[in-house]
């Protein structure tokens, strides 16, 4: 009997079904598994129009259910699942998907569909079995399947059909109905599992169960605590990027712009370089050396001393942790140069959102005056540097995450477009020492490389100059994007994977590394407000990044979510696409 063993490989572990349906949770227990509920907030709003048969929607949906909930129960539970269940049940009729009635009319429009007719139920699964690495990152992995059942209904008489959807049984079911209550008497033949048709396919599940999951101790409820690097970076960028992360800063929102200012004001005026060069020093003693005044120099310093950003001792001040890690200006993971953009840059074009949104438009020339205009300007040799040395800071706190979320062992050479100062591709060189890296990215770019010196130099990696819109781009096994598609408008978009698909072979890869908007779009809040600074681009959930880059020929081979700023898919080139007719909208 394989169910039992499978059940018990189960113990000791944290399983969670990602669901609020009565039924699985019934059909579960009755098994004998031992599991919490935590029911998904994945809207089931996916375009059905996508989907070429209907289990591959039901399967999708499973899969955004289970992922919402292993993605949200390490920072809203605070202990991180082993295992998170979701399901979909789906029927189909006639083409159509119908899922649960909206109101009595849709359940008379579905249950008369129905009537007289065979007509197919799929429940599709996902398992994500959830890795917690030793940075206390997770990994997810996706086990999915569907089962499909048939169920022939008798013919239904008007009378009957009211009676039934008067009882009030139809409304929290798929196609309008329940096998296993009154329903049922609607029913004249079942081919397949009949459990399937209740919500969940025990037998299938278990079957699945047996070959994918090993059965290694893992502690029943892992606490996830993050490293303190995890942990500051998260802080310190979801505090820039406005969300509220009270924990941090106590009473906001009302200090949080006064925060952000001191924060910008400190870093500016160079307070976290200062003292870690010259630690122990007082107000007086800062004031001077800032050249600025003695009274607000105190007023900052101790600002700071509160925000846990530099520690006082009798009146004479230090770095506390945070800012020797973080903030000043030559630490590896120094947020310096994105606290400057978002200082000068950011901040000025926000206070300007209100007209922004009313206008549609870009609000530079009204946030900037003529002299800040020129200074921000990204065709200005000052305002490339400035940009660059944000987008430095960027890719020197997500890089190691994003160059270590895959397996790239196959790969010899990659090349990464838009690649700035180089700060990524260095991260792969090193994680990855079979890896020759090429960066590509504009002359003006490339020639300002020389402000950026790697830690670690390495001679796997180079620089080449060239424009990725409209030049040949250097051959590679694996091709990298990070943060380059939301930015560009959609003609661009394409323009560029095309030159991809055309520059690779059938194998090649395709890294692409973006925020992906939760598919419901409700989150994640850094994407959604970063679309307000975009002009021209546009933000883009897992499954359209996948519809996008099919469109070309690549196709997902794997995802990862990582809570690090951005998350991270690989593709794989199957075919060469040039027909510029299989490019979709
Ligand atoms: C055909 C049929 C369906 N169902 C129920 O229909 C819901 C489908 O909806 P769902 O979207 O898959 O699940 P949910 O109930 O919204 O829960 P969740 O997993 O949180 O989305 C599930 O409940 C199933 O049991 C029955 O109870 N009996 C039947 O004969």
């Amino acid at each position: 009997m394989v169910l039992n063993p499978v059940i018990s490989k189960l113990a000791g572990k944290l399983v969670v079904l990602a669901s609020a349906s009565p039924r699985r949770l019934e059909i579960l227990r009755s098994a004998g598994l031992r599991f919490e509920v935590v029911p998904s907030w994945f809207k089931e709003t996916l375009d059905k129009g996508l989907f070429k048969a209907p289990h591959e929607y039901a399967v999708e949906t499973a899969k955004q259910k289970a992922l919402e909930v292993a993605r949200r129960m390490p920072f809203k539970h605070l202990k991180t699942p082993d295992i998170v269940i979701g399901a979909d049940t789906i029927v189909s009729v006639d083409g159509m998907i119908l899922e649960k009635p909206v109101d009595k009319h849709d359940a008379y429009r579905m249950l008369s569909s129905l009537s007289g007719k065979e007509h197919s139920v799929f429940t599709g699964v996902a398992i994500v079995l959830c890795h917690e690495k030793e940075n206390e990152e997770v990994d997810y992995q996706l086990v999915d399947f569907y089962e499909e059942t048939k169920v022939k209904f008798a013919d239904l008489s008007e009378d009957m059909l009211w009676e039934y959807i008067n009882s009030g049984e139809p409304m929290d079911k798929a196609g309008g109905y329940g096998i296993q209550a009154l329903g049922g008497m609607l029913v004249e033949y079942v081919h397949g599992d009949f459990l399937n048709v209740v919500g969940f396919p025990l037998n299938h599940f278990c079957k699945q169960l047996h070959t994918q999951i090993t059965p290694t101790a893992s502690p029943a409820h892992k606490v996830c605590f993050y490293n303190s690097i995890t942990k500051i970076c998260r802080l310190l960028t979801l505090f820039i990027e406005n969300l509220p992360i009270a924990n941090f800063v106590s009473a906001l929102p009302s200090t949080f712009p006064k925060t952000l200012q001191a924060l910008f004001t400190a870093s500016k005026l160079c307070l976290f370089d200062l003292l870690h060069s010259r630690p122990g020093l007082d107000a007086a003693q800062v004031a001077q050396e800032i050249k600025a005044s003695e009274k607000g120099t105190e007023c900052l310093l101790e600002a700071c001393v509160s925000l846990g950003l530099l520690k006082s001792i009798e009146k004479v001040y230090e770095n506390a942790d945070l800012a020797t890690d973080f903030l000043r200006s030559d630490a590896p993971f120094s947020l310096h140069g994105y606290l400057q953009h978002c200082n000068e840059t950011m901040w000025p074009l926000f206070s300007h959102l209100e007209s922004a949104v009313q206008e549609g438009t870009s609000q530079r020339e009204k946030a900037f005056s003529k002299h800040m205009l020129q200074k921000t300007s990204s065709s200005s040799r000052e305002g490339k540097l400035r940009f660059m040395k944000a987008m430095h800071s960027i890719a020197k706190i997500t890089g190691k995450t994003i160059a270590t979320a895959f397996d790239l062992s196959t790969y010899k050479s990659a090349c990464d477009l838009g690649g700035c100062t180089g700060a990524l591709a260095y991260e792969f060189a090193e994680a990855h020492p079979g890896l020759s890296v090429t960066v590509f990215d504009l002359p003006a770019v490339v020639e300002l490389n020389e402000f950026f010196h790697p830690q670690h130099p390495d001679n796997r990696v180079s620089f080449v100059a060239g424009d990725f819109l409209k030049d040949e781009l250097p051959k590679a096994d694996l091709y990298i994007l990070a943060r380059i598609l939301h930015d560009l408008p959609d003609e661009k978009v394409h323009i560029l994977l095309s030159k991809i698909a055309d520059a690779c072979t059938a194998g090649c890869g395709l890294l692409l590394s973006e925020i992906f908007l939760d598919e419901d779009r409700r989150g994640p809040s850094r994407g959604l407000l970063q679309a307000l600074s975009m002009s021209e681009g546009k933000q883009r959930s897992a499954t359209e990044y996948s519809l996008l880059l099919k469109s070309h020929g690549f196709i997902t081979a794997h995802i990862r979510h990582t809570d690090n700023l951005l998350d991270a898919m690989l593709f794989t080139l199957l075919q060469c696409f040039s027909d510029s007719a299989e490019i979709l909208d």
